[in-house]
């Protein structure tokens, strides 16, 4: 049940992401990774309710699976995005802010990054800011790579470190099983790691034409053999058991499988909805994976809920 909102609050559903491609360049001066990335939103959602605070005030309250884990200091995303969106618009507003977790935090689907996003788009309704969605991506960018993403959502092509966006042609709705482990994984750790196995591609990544004629045609069997991440090498030597996770999925009949981002979580693609259903539960009853959720994909990105 959706709980009651605030009359005078705003609400905000966010997706999480997966990559469908995630091809790495060898770092920048900067430190940061080039990318070839295939942002995918799926139906795996948080909630964000902001409501009005005193000015300079910023608070945030975190409810939900892996509440535990998330920061309610200034380092939170939510609080980090509403505090840049005031500074840069709203010196004379604060928030209250309360999130509701579902994705699973430290997973490589971009909880995190999602919270930011929800929070400048209720922050922006909240204090009636009449923003161009260029001036949000602009902030978001600034708060973090995958956070322009989870404010468009859909199928898009990331590059520079993930903030460059543009929307990938994209057919079809697609059925995903994810595996969700235990524990996550430390992004910058991940990408250490990538560096370490020294398995650098060339200095500007691409995607595959394989993946992106298989999205254009809406063909799941082609997408599933086009998946690839460069980090999941790097993934899975920080946690070898993802490997089992994988082949049982391949094995139970996925039509291909994808460590998301840094990981951990696994998403496989099934050919239908039936599909997905007979995967997740044939994954379920392994007992090898925290929990199995399925979701479809592509969703919009960061919006208003009444
Ligand atoms: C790997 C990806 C793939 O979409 O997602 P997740 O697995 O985190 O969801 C992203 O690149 C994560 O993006 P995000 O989590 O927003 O990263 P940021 O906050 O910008 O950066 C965190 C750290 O990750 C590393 N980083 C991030 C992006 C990038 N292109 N190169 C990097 O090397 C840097 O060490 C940086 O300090
Ligand atoms: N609102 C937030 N929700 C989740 N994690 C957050 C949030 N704000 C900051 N973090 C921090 O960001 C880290 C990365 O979390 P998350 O975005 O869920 O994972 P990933 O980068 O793997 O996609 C977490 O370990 C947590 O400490």
């Amino acid at each position: 049940m959706v709980a009651a909102l605030p009359p005078t609050g705003v609400r905000v559903r966010v997706p999480a992401k997966i990559n469908l491609a995630l091809k790495v360049g060898p770092p920048r001066e900067d430190g940061f990774h080039p990318l070839a990335t295939v942002f995918h939103a799926v139906s795996l959602y948080d909630e964000l309710i902001a409501e009005p605070a005193p000015a300079g005030e910023f608070t945030v309250e975190v409810t939900g699976d892996d509440a535990e884990l998330v920061p309610t200091d200034d380092t939170n995303l939510a609080v980090r995005a509403a505090r840049r969106l005031a500074e840069a618009y709203a010196p004379a507003e604060g928030a209250r802010l309360s999130i509701k977790k579902t994705i699973p935090v430290a997973g490589g689907l971009a909880g995190g990054s999602a919270n930011g996003a929800a929070a400048l788009v209720a922050c922006a309704e909240l204090w009636a800011l009449d923003l161009e969605q260029e001036e949000l991506l602009a902030l978001a960018a600034e708060l973090g790579s995958d956070v322009p993403f989870a404010l468009v959502g859909g199928t898009a092509i990331g590059s520079g470190r993930g903030e460059r966006l543009v929307p990938a042609l994209a057919r079809g709705c697609y059925h995903w099983v994810l595996a969700f482990s235990d524990e996550g994984l430390s992004t910058p750790k991940v990408y250490g790691r990538y560096d370490d196995l020294g398995g650098l591609t060339a200095p500007q990544p691409t995607v595959s034409d394989e993946l992106m004629n298989a999205l254009r045609a809406g063909d799941a069997a082609a997408l599933g053999a086009a998946l690839d991440n460069d980090l999941q090498p790097a993934a899975l030597t920080l946690r070898p058991r993802l490997r089992r996770v994988i082949d049982t999925g391949l094995d139970l009949g996925a039509l291909g499988a994808v460590v998301s981002g840094s990981g951990p979580t696994v998403a496989f693609l099934a050919g239908s909805e039936s599909a997905a259903i007979e995967l997740s539960v044939g994954l379920s009853s392994e007992g090898i994976c925290r929990t199995v959720r399925r979701a479809v994909g592509p969703v919009h990105g960061a919006r208003v809920v009444t």
